[in-house]
């Protein structure tokens, strides 16, 4: 590629390609690929993930204000279609970064603004020179969401059984109803089956103009009841799965608001100054946690106040699935590599930068690609 000036893809041009199934294979793809590879397990693979820890920068003095820089690379990698195993493509590398600012009382403003802005920076691994910038700020709520639907699949779900996230009813809690809470319901119904979806939100207002909201928008026939709850614990007392995203610096949900003794699965998605800031110490003494990425959370979740059991990706490639009467948290972290699976299928679309996205063959199987070494799995 020359010195030609970067491609752009607007925030149009990506909304167009989001869909579901694209975008949980690619995370699932993802949180295998972080996955630490063994070299005993994996002695004939020359692929290779870079996911260094992401730096913050303090935007000023006023806390709430930060931006985040998140590079990775992924060097040497096919991606084989599990269809065809040993159909592996030629190999690639992909270098890129993400950009996000994190600015918490945007939402507040007038006009209001989101509080989440992203965007993905592509190099040439060749020369360095950037091929593409790419507004990535429905991709990370797209990816975050999808991330707590993976975790959701394997550490709830996979307890009843192979074919349980297709058959098995559930109900859910969506605590903090902004951007990410509102994808995360609308999701979670689009997803699986929910009989049940609680919204609670620290103004009333908020969860009720999303509950009418949905209602509107489900199906007829649809099983769902949609409810706007007036506290944490009317939302979380009957859930089996709660998903919980706001900037409270405070815990929002206490262990007597669960209904443990059946088992309960929570994707904690969002943080105050601390990651873990939502949940009481009470939920993670008796939970078991689970993190999309041990870099980040070796990092970033330091005075945790319990220990961490293992990565998703482990569980999915393990099937060592939690007991049925288990209480698990999905610390969501927020992993790049993950935005950068989906930007590498989101590419094949465009037909852009074809040096990095050779792959067409996702486009003749589907999105069952598996990153792996150029000599297979
Ligand atoms: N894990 C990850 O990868 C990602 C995490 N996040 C995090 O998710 C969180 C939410 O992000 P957005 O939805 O974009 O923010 P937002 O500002 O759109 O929504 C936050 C919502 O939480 C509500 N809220 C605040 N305190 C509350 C409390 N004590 N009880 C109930 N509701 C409360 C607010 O009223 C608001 O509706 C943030 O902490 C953000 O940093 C965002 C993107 C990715
Ligand atoms: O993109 C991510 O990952 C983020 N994680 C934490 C909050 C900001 C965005």
């Amino acid at each position: 590629m020359s010195s030609s000036t970067p491609a752009y893809y607007n925030a149009d041009a990506v909304r167009q390609v989001l869909s579901w199934p694209l975008v949980n294979r690619a995370v699932e793809t993802a949180l295998v690929a972080i996955v630490k590879q063994d070299a005993e397990t994996h002695p004939q693979s020359t692929s290779f993930a870079c996911q260094p820890k992401r730096s913050f920068t303090a935007c000023g003095k006023e806390p709430g204000r930060i931006l985040f820089t998140m590079p990775a690379y992924v060097g040497n990698y096919s991606l084989e279609s599990p269809k065809s195993p040993g159909d592996a493509q030629q190999s690639r590398s992909t270098l890129a970064c993400k950009l996000v600012t994190s600015f918490r009382e945007n939402p507040a403003r007038d006009p209001p603004l989101p509080s989440i802005h992203a965007h993905v920076l592509l190099f040439d691994n060749q020369t360095g020179q950037l091929s593409a910038i790419m507004e990535g700020t429905d991709l990370t709520t797209w990816r975050t969401v999808s991330a707590s639907l993976v975790a959701t699949k394997y550490l709830y779900f996979r307890r009843f059984g192979s074919q349980a996230e297709l058959e098995r009813s559930i109900n859910v809690a969506i605590v903090g109803c902004g951007v990410q809470g509102q994808l995360h319901a609308a999701a979670f119904c689009a997803n699986f089956r929910v009989k049940q979806l609680n919204l609670y939100n620290r103004t009333l207002a908020k969860a009720q103009v999303l509950a009418d909201e949905l209602q509107r928008t489900l199906d007829t026939e649809s099983e769902t009841q949609v409810k706007a709850c007036s506290s944490a614990h009317e939302a979380c007392q009957d859930a089996d799965v709660i998903c919980i995203a706001t900037y409270a610096k405070e815990s929002v949900i206490q262990f007597a608001d669960l209904k443990a003794k059946q088992g309960v699965h929570i994707n904690a998605v969002g943080a105050g100054e601390v990651h873990f800031s939502e949940l009481a110490p009470d939920i993670y003494h008796q939970a078991k946690v689970y993190v999309d990425c041990y870099t980040n959370a070796e990092a970033e979740l330091v005075g945790l106040p319990a220990p961490i059991t293992a990565e998703v990706g482990q569980i999915i490639l393990s099937e060592n699935y939690p007991k049925e009467t288990e209480i698990t948290i999905f610390q969501s972290m927020g992993a790049f590599l993950l935005s950068l699976l989906n930007y590498m299928t989101i590419s094949v679309f465009f037909k852009v930068i074809l040096k990095f996205t050779s792959h067409c063959f996702y486009l003749r199987h589907g999105l069952g690609g598996r990153l792996c070494g150029p000599g297979g799995s």
